[in-house]
């Protein structure tokens, strides 16, 4: 989907930093070919801090690494601040280290035989800025980033953390007029990776940078994007803030990925929505603009969204709720200690999170109650519900 079509009121009012215009990427492998990247617009603004989403092979990695100029695109266009440093079409390629480009990578990739300010100078060596200006700012970087007193290890004295924030001061150090960030906290132990977000997100908002991260870590992306874009099949499916991507996924591409967990196939009849093994109560408010005996129908709903009650509904009171009938099958500990109860609706499981509610146990007879508001219908590949 081109960004145009999809873009709001939401798209900052800044100048634009990044501009990528019809990037296609294909490779050939044993005679096949595989089309990486495929016509790809995206604008990121200045002191922006987007989120590349998506699955194991969906591009990310190939867009970056073209933009880097680690790899050379088979179409399209690329500007840095207005200035071309790709043009596929015109054989223009401007050589990575004259990108004012700043990378910092899952593997973290410091030289092992360097001290830590040794590592975190070089970028300024290699652009010959005077000696002490080099200290100055190599000092001022790793204190923003509080490793001043890592300064005189060498890369293997560190933990993994330690490194991939030495990685992130070299990248910095000279001010690059953009940032990519390939996977960066993905070789952390989950703990760290919290933290690290959080620090990341810190000194963005303190030096306010221009970034580009990728990630396949749906979390990482709505915690740290002013916006998120997500990757399928080397396209952009969505693009925009987190509140928007979160809560109104526009395919089930994009629920799917996004952890909606819940999905069942409905009908429409009469005016209301229809599952294989009963009545989806209340739907009314989601079929209002679909014709009647409309196909391909999905409804997506969060575990979250959804909760358990005792017995069967009282109608008069559940007002802009969708419910269904089932019985519980079990009931385990979920995230953040919130009970998950699944629900057997039929032969299909439904999951619902929420506090333990009415001392409910395995084998009650129950109903589950979505928001209307929360629930996702998809026909086909759209998004037909709100
Ligand atoms: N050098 C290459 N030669 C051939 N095919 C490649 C090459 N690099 C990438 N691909 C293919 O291009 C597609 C996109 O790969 P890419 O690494 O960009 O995906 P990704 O989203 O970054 O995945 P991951 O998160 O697993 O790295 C995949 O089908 C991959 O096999």
């Amino acid at each position: 989907m081109k960004e145009a079509e999809i873009m709001d009121e939401t798209t900052p009012d800044r100048p634009v930093r990044l501009s990528l215009n019809g990037i296609g990427k294909s490779f050939t492998a044993k005679g096949r070919q595989v089309d990486a990247v495929r016509d790809l617009d995206l604008n990121v603004y200045d002191g922006e801090y987007v989120v590349i989403l998506g699955p194991s092979g969906c591009g990310k990695s190939t867009l970056v690494r073209c933009i880097a100029g680690l790899e050379s695109p088979t179409s399209g266009t690329i500007s840095v601040a207005g200035k071309t440093i790709c043009d596929a079409g015109r054989g223009v390629n401007t050589s990575i280290h004259k990108r004012d480009i700043g990378m910092v990578f899952q593997n973290y990739a410091l030289w092992p035989h360097m001290s830590v300010e040794k590592n975190v100078a070089y970028p300024l060596k290699r652009r010959r800025v005077a000696k002490e200006d080099r200290a100055s700012r190599v000092r001022e970087v790793l204190e923003a980033l509080e490793c001043a007193h890592l300064a005189k290890r060498l890369p293997a004295e560190l933990s993994g953390g330690q490194q991939q924030r030495i990685a992130l001061a070299r990248a910095l150090v000279y001010q690059p007029g953009l940032l990519l960030l390939d996977e960066p906290l993905s070789n952390l132990d989950a703990l760290l990776r919290v933290s690290l977000r959080s620090e990341l997100l810190r000194l963005h908002r303190s030096l306010r940078y221009t970034g580009l991260h990728i990630t396949h870590d749906q979390e990482e992306a709505l915690e740290m994007g002013d916006r998120v874009v997500l990757m399928r099949e080397g396209r952009i499916e969505q693009i925009g803030p987190p509140e928007e991507v979160y809560g109104r996924p526009v395919s089930p591409y994009a629920a799917n990925f996004l952890g909606v967990r819940n999905r069942v196939k409905v009908s429409h009849r009469s005016g209301k929505l229809e599952h294989e093994q009963g009545i989806v109560e209340g739907s009314g408010a989601l079929t209002a603009k679909l014709r009647e005996s409309s196909d391909q129908l999905e409804l997506f709903v969060r575990a979250r969204d959804t909760h358990v009650y005792r017995g069967t509904p009282d109608f008069t009171r559940s007002l802009g709720e969708l419910t269904v009938q089932g019985t519980i099958a079990q009931i385990v500990l979920g995230d953040g200690g919130r009970r998950q109860y699944v629900v057997d609706i039929g032969g299909r499981l439904w999951y619902a999170q929420h506090a333990d509610s009415d001392g409910l146990s395995a084998g009650e007879e129950v109903h589950v109650s979505i928001p209307a508001t929360r629930a996702l219908l998809y026909q086909g590949e759209n998004l037909v519900s709100q």
